[in-house]
């Protein structure tokens, strides 16, 4: 039988950079296929081929086995593959229902919006109960976790052509876990309907969990297909490459964290700590401030939307001041690049005092502090003046938390950081902000993947804009954090242990 789609031996460059080699990959009926690899593997412009965003430079792509020689984003939806873009494509200044029409021209005509209205609340529903999200709403207003839910919506919607492929690429980075989990349960349910899927995840548990096939490619080359069930995490991570044994070794044990969390100081250890500044939370919260001390690692935990974020904020807001503060921002696209800046500029942006010379920037000093941070933490980039544009997404991360992480900050704020950045990346920054603690900068860090809150000293969950518990490390446990993330105070669930669950994004970083 054809294959729903199949990509031969496409080969796409940007400019020097070689993204896709003679890459095959050949999809069919009911297959969900996990693609995975490094920032900067080619893993979007792969699929931006088969979306019709790029045109390859080489290759040949067919459908149900037919080789189509002129192909755009316009035969891809006539031909049912829909994409939901890494960098989320939303009209901000247009409300829910409107971004639908923008989705699917066809959708016009005499009472569209009402049309648009009713098919994009019941597929939010379908895939997301409990949403709560209006189909008159402004974009702009929504949360990142919200934007991501309607695009995600907006891709399974049928208005003229059913959907046939979807692509995801990386749908639950800004999702919480609860919200992750109905998607995954949902594509599941979909598969079983004869939908095509190609999932785009670094967190190699709900790859495992979500789809049956799984591709790694490796610097702009496919080097392994094969069924799930056939690989397990050691076999994924080592085909991913640049991992060392001891990393490779963390992964198979979920415990990648152990060596750093080992670290990490218990309560005990950090009530001898100077208090660098407490919050007071809103009357009726259960836990009646946040406190962080120097040096230490404060973990912000619970469903997305819940107030971590604008706590980020205020803080920011109330003792820029007062403290040395660098924010990692949440909402990379929005708030964190400026996308026309070279890479070099968007990394020292938050130092240019700190390299000003009698009013001017010294520029060498510049030089050098892009070329370390550009050889410590891997930015794939053949040059560093080149836009930030340029970069992989995930790449595009690494900038914001070096920008961060190389300032002079006492205190690093960072809103979910880790979105995006692939496996090796994020247990060298583990290391850094464990390192980086020890020589006395605080950290604030708001995540959506529950394991990395093993690498805080103290983590408070948040449950509608209140903290419900806060936790030190040793007390940390799955159950405990789901139960306050629905407003339970007083967690009784038996802990197994930090994480041990290894849902969608809990356990899901290895
Ligand atoms: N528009 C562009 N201009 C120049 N180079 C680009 C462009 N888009 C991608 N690249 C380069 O192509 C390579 C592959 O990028 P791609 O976005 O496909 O990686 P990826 O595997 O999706 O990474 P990530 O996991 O970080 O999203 C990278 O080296 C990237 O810098």
């Amino acid at each position: 039988m054809n294959a729903l789609c199949s990509l031969q031996q496409i080969s796409k460059s940007f400019g020097p950079v070689k993204a896709l080699q003679n890459v095959s990959l050949n999809i069919g009926h009911g297959q969900c296929w996990g693609l995975v690899g490094h920032n900067g593997a080619g893993k979007s412009t792969l699929m931006n081929v088969l979306a019709g965003v790029f045109s390859s430079d080489s290759g040949q792509l067919a459908i149900e086995g037919q080789a189509l020689s002129s192909y755009s984003g316009q035969v891809a939806y006539q031909q049912g593959i829909r994409c939901v873009f890494q960098e989320l494509s939303l009209c901000l200044n247009l409300s829910v229902a409107e971004n639908l029409c923008v989705f699917h021209p066809a959708l016009k005509g005499w009472g569209w919006r009402n049309r648009a209205r009713a098919l994009i609340r019941a597929q939010l529903d379908e895939i997301f109960t409990g949403h709560g999200i209006s189909p008159d709403q402004n974009v702009g207003e929504l949360t990142l976790t919200q934007r991501q839910m309607v695009e995600i919506a907006c891709a399974f919607t049928v208005v003229d052509k059913p959907v046939r492929l979807l692509i995801l690429d990386e749908p639950t980075s800004s999702l919480d876990a609860q919200t992750a989990k109905q998607l995954t349960a949902y594509i599941g349910k979909r598969l079983q309907g004869g939908l095509s899927v190609v999932f785009i995840s670094h967190m190699l548990g709900e790859i495992f969990d979500c789809c049956n096939q799984i591709a790694v490619m490796r610097d702009g080359q496919m080097v392994l297909q094969q069924a799930a069930a056939e690989l397990n995490r050691e076999a994924l991570v080592q085909a991913m490459g640049h991992a060392d044994h001891e990393k490779v070794q963390s992964a198979a044990e979920q415990q990648s964290r152990a060596e750093s969390a080992a670290e990490v100081r218990d309560a005990d250890d950090i009530s001898a700590h100077p208090i660098l500044l407490e919050l007071s939370m809103p009357q009726g919260s259960p836990v009646k401030s946040m406190r962080v001390s120097t040096g230490c690692v404060v973990g912000l935990s619970g469903l997305a939307g819940q107030g971590q974020t604008e706590v980020l904020v205020n803080l920011f807001a109330q003792y820029q001041q007062r403290l040395r503060i660098a924010f990692v921002a949440g909402d990379r696209a929005r708030d964190g690049n400026f996308p026309l800046w070279s890479i070099a500029e968007n990394l020292s942006l938050r130092s240019l005092s700190a390299l000003a010379r009698m009013g001017l920037i010294d520029r060498a000093g510049e030089k050098r502090l892009t070329a370390e941070w550009h050889e410590r933490i891997a930015i794939r980039t053949p040059d560093m003046n080149n836009n930030m544009l340029s970069l992989s997404g995930g790449n595009q991360q690494k900038v914001l938390f070096a920008r961060a992480l190389s300032s002079d900050a006492d205190l690093i704020l960072m809103d979910d950081p880790m979105r995006g950045v692939d496996f090796n990346t994020k247990v060298d920054m583990y290391r850094l902000i464990r390192a980086e603690a020890a020589k006395g900068r605080s950290f604030i860090w708001y995540t959506t993947e529950n394991d990395e809150l093993s690498y805080c000293d103290r983590t408070y969950v948040f449950y509608q804009n209140r903290i419900t518990l806060q936790l030190a490390r040793h007390e940390l446990s799955e159950e405990k954090i789901i139960a306050a993330s629905f407003g339970a105070t007083s967690a009784r669930a038996e802990s197994k242990g930090p994480f041990a669950t290894g849902g969608n994004k809990a356990g899901a970083t290895a």
